[in-house]
C-alpha cells in the first residue's frame, strides 16, 4: 500500500482538474495575447478560471490577482515592490514580518536588510502563533509593510489574519498574507480581513505545480518584479502557462466550496487526528505547538530520541511518505526553524515529523501508516545510543 501524507509539501492533481487542462496542451494551444482565433479560443476558459479564484478568496471585481509561477513569486512579487516603490522611491524603511514565515518572505526580508532595510521579527509564542498586538505594538511611521503568514506550513498552526487586518488599515499600512497553506482548508476572505496582498500556490490544493497567484487590493498595485510584456495587465511579463492557470482555477473552485471546506473539516480532520492520538499512545511524544487553532489536515509530532530524517527513511521503504518539514529544507539537517522559533532544546529541534493529509487520504491508509509508524518508532529506538525511555518525562503534547 502507498499512503501519501506530505500534502503540505504537495498535493495530487484532482483528476477533473487535469482534465480541464488537457484540451490546452495540443488543441487550444495558441497564445493568449495573439489576436487571431487561435488564441482568442484560450479566453472564455481563463475569464472563467480567473473567475474561480476572485470567488474563492472573495476579491472583489475591481481587485486584480496576478497568475505567476508559485508563492515563492508572489511573496517576492510583494516584498520587493513595496522596497521599490516605497523605500526605495519613498521615505519608508521598515517591514514586520514573523520567524516562522515560510523562506520565501524570510530570505526576500534577510535580503532586503544587506540593502539597508529595517526587518522586525516579530517571536511566536510557545503554542506558535504571535498576537495581533505586537504587529501593533512594532508599526511606526516608517514601516512600509506588515506580511504575516495565514497558515504555517509545518505546524498548520493558524495566526490572526482579520485581527492584523484591521490593526494595519487602522494605522494605514500595507497588510500581506502567505496564504499559501490555507486555501482549500479555512475559508479565506479578503475583504472581510482587510488583506491587501495575498499569495498562493495552486499545487497545494490540487492543482498543478508550477502556478500560483498574487491578490492585489485595487489602490495598491506595485511595480513588477518581471518586465517585459503586457500579460497581466503589465504586471507580470511573460506568457502565461494557459494549461495551468486554468487548472488552478479549477482546483480553487474544488477546494473552497463550502462541502470540499466542510470534509476537510470533518473526515480529513477525523483521520489527521485518528492518526495522530495513535502515535501520542507512545510515550515522549508531543504535539509541536498543541492540538488547538490549525488547520484540519496538519500534525507536526516530535518523537524523543528519533531523528525526525531517521523516521522518513524507514516510513519511505514502506512507501508512507512525509517530512521533517518544508521540502525547500528538507535537504540539509538543520534543526528545525519552526521548532527552534517555538524555544525547543537543539534535540528536540531534529526531532519532528510532519503528518498532513487530504481529501484523498483514506481509513485504510491512516491504519497502515499507524502500524508502520509504531513499528519504526520502536525499532530506531531501540538501535538508539542515547534514548532510554524516563516514564516521568511522557508529555502529550507542549
Ligand atoms: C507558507 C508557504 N509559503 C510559500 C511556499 C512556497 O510555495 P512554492 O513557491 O509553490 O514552492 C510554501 C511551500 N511550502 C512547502 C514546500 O514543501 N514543504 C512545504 O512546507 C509554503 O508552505
Amino acid at each position: 500500500m502507498e499512503v501519501y501524507l506530505d500534502n503540505n509539501a504537495t498535493t495530487k492533481v484532482d483528476p477533473e482538474v487535469f482534465k480541464a487542462m488537457e484540451p490546452f496542451f495540443c488543441h487550444i494551444y495558441g497564445n493568449p495575447n495573439s489576436l487571431h482565433k487561435f488564441g482568442a479560443g484560450t479566453h472564455p476558459k481563463m475569464v472563467e478560471a480567473l473567475d474561480y479564484l476572485y470567488a474563492g478568496i472573495n476579491a472583489a471585481d475591481q481587485d486584480d490577482i496576478i497568475i505567476t509561477a508559485n508563492a515563492t513569486e508572489s511573496n517576492n512579487t510583494v516584498i520587493k515592490g513595496i522596497w521599490v516603490d516605497k523605500i526605495l522611491n519613498g521615505n519608508k524603511n521598515h517591514i514586520i514580518t514573523s520567524e516562522v514565515e515560510h523562506p520565501s518572505i524570510t530570505a526576500v526580508c534577510k535580503f532586503l536588510e544587506t540593502q539597508g532595510v529595517s526587518v522586525t521579527y516579530l517571536p511566536v509564542n510557545e503554542e506558535g502563533v504571535l498576537e495581533a498586538q505586537q504587529v501593533a505594538d512594532y508599526i511606526k511611521e516608517e514601516t512600509a509593510l506588515v506580511s504575516i503568514m495565514w497558515a504555517n506550513n509545518e505546524t498548520g498552526k493558524l495566526f490572526p489574519i482579520k485581527e492584523i487586518g484591521q490593526i494595519c488599515r487602522d494605522a494605514g499600512v500595507p497588510f500581506h498574507t502567505d496564504a499559501t497553506q490555507a486555501i482549500g482548508k479555512i475559508p479565506v476572505d479578503v475583504q472581510a480581513c482587510n488583506v491587501n496582498y495575498l499569495s498562493f500556490s495552486a499545487h497545494k490544493f490540487h492543482g498543478p505545480k508550477g502556478v500560483g497567484g498574487l491578490y492585489v487590493e485595487k489602490g495598491f498595485e506595485l511595480t513588477p518584479l518581471l518586465h517585459g510584456g503586457e500579460q497581466m495587465g503589465g504586471h507580470r511579463a511573460g506568457t502565461v502557462d494557459v494549461a495551468s492557470m486554468i487548472g488552478m482555477g479549477v482546483a480553487m473552485k474544488l477546494a473552497t466550496s463550502p462541502e470540499a471546506l466542510a470534509y476537510e473539516n470533518t473526515e480529513v480532520k477525523r483521520l489527521r487526528d485518528k492518526l495522530e492520538s495513535a502515535i501520542l499512545e507512545i510515550p515522549e511524544t508531543i504535539v509541536i505547538g498543541g492540538k488547538e487553532n490549525r488547520t484540519p489536515n496538519t500534525t507536526l509530532i516530535s518523537i524523543r530520541g528519533v531523528e525526525g530524517e531517521s523516521m522518513l527513511w524507514d516510513m519511505n521503504q514502506k512507501t508512507i511518505g512525509a517530512s521533517t518539514g518544508s521540502a525547500c529544507a528538507s535537504e540539509d539537517l538543520e534543526a528545525n526553524p519552526v521548532m527552534n522559533a517555538f524555544g525547543s532544546d537543539s534535540e528536540l529541534a531534529h526531532t519532528g515529523v510532519r503528518f498532513s493529509l487530504s481529501r484523498f487520504n483514506t481509513e485504510e491508509e491512516i491504519d497502515y501508516a499507524i502500524s508502520v509508524i509504531k513499528g519504526a518508532i520502536a525499532r530506531l529506538r531501540s538501535i538508539s545510543s542515547s534514548y532510554a525511555y524516563t516514564p516521568k518525562n511522557h508529555v502529550s503534547e507542549l
